[in-house]
């Protein structure tokens, strides 16, 4: 139990049955509907349709970025988009090359193959997953010791589609493997505004422009966190009976917790540990998540990027510094000698 369970409203990793049924309903099926990215979806379609013209299987592609940003839904639509099969699986559910093997074996020709979350999975499967790329082929240890030997094995030809938060810790051969990498964007508040009409309209929703607006902006530049606080929204309009206006938006982000700019109670924490513990900083990460409760993975890929995004905190190698604007929006006296994040 951490220091934040509870409702994790702008948490994008955690996700409850209930959303991923409720995103499933709200996925866009093509890349015309896909909201944002603009140079990633101009690329995808190239690829795609280069794939097209020349009848084979489009090059495999990897999604990065932090959570919530599309990556899933991508992967579904460039199935979508060439007619094309799709399965799913993700990084720690491949523990063993064999895991890997049983999937690769089993796609039928042409099939894509999602694999969310790559960074996470075993590293002897990264290494089959090499040649099964490159060749279409693996090579099956059967037996052990000094009777052991490998079968190749042929494969259909498909796409995997990898996605990742941490393409850091990626290995060179595997990046290297993929013939396109796309760099997923955090999204303008408008994007979100559009995303969340959308998902309004799909919802029967009804909500004017500026509430709309309102939710967007306090949405971390997140689609799957815009959907979500949409859903909150939409609650409280409901059980309010006023219906969803700018007075229940305030009030139902109010009761969430969400500030104007986005932050919940971990961001908040996150801030305060560095602001008046640390004196502004420099904070390692592990003091960090240690100090308040979470995983350093989470602090790393969900916290951090965003309120580097937004001006409060500087990653630099010493360590996590809060920066002027840090300071300001928390309203938190400083001592003369701290440092700025924005000075570094
Ligand atoms: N560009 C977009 N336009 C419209 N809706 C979007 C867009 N991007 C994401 N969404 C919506 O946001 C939700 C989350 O998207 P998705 O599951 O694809 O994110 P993800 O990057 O794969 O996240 P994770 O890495 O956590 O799996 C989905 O409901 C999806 O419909």
């Amino acid at each position: 139990m951490t220091a934040f369970d509870g409702e994790d409203l702008v948490n994008p990793e955690v996700e409850s049955e209930a959303e991923v049924a409720f995103e499933g309903a709200l996925r866009p099926k093509s890349l015309a509907e896909f909201v944002g990215q603009r140079k990633v979806r101009g690329q995808l379609q190239l690829l795609l349709d280069a794939a097209a013209i020349q009848s084979r299987t489009p090059d495999h592609i990897l999604l990065a970025g932090p959570p919530g940003l599309g990556k899933t839904t991508l992967a579904m639509i460039v199935a979508h988009e060439s007619n094309r099969p799709l399965r799913l699986t993700s990084g720690p559910a491949i523990q063993h090359a064999g895991d890997l093997a049983a999937v690769l074996s089993s796609l039928v020709p042409g099939e894509v193959l999602f694999i969310d979350e790559i960074h996470r999975m075993a590293r002897s499967a990264e290494e089959m997953l090499y040649l099964a790329m490159e060749d279409f082929r693996i090579d099956i240890m059967v037996g052990k010791g000094a009777g052991a030997t490998s079968i190749p094995l042929d494969l259909a030809p498909f796409t995997l589609v990898g996605a990742t938060t941490r393409s850091g810790l990626l290995p060179n051969p595997l990046r290297d493997r993929f013939g396109f990498t796309a760099h997923l964007e955090f999204y303008e508040t408008e994007e979100l505004v559009q995303v969340i009409h959308r998902a309004a309209q799909l919802l029967a929703v009804e909500i004017d422009r500026e509430s709309l607006r309102e939710i967007a902006s306090r949405s971390r530049g997140t689609p799957r966190i815009a959907n979500r606080l949409l859903r909150r929204v939409r609650d409280y309009a409901l059980v309010d009976g006023r219906g969803a206006s700018l007075e229940a938006v305030r009030a139902a982000l109010e009761l969430y917790d969400v500030d104007e700019l986005g932050l919940d109670r971990l961001d908040r924490a996150v801030m305060s540990i560095i602001l008046e513990r640390f004196d502004g900083g420099p904070v390692g990460l592990n003091t960090l998540a240690v100090s308040v409760g979470e995983e350093s993975e989470t602090i790393e890929a969900v916290v951090e990027p965003f309120l580097v995004r937004i001006g409060l905190l500087s990653r630099t190698p010493r360590g996590r510094i809060a920066t002027k604007a840090g300071w300001a929006h928390f309203g938190i006296p400083r001592n003369a000698d701290a440092l700025f994040g924005d000075d570094l």
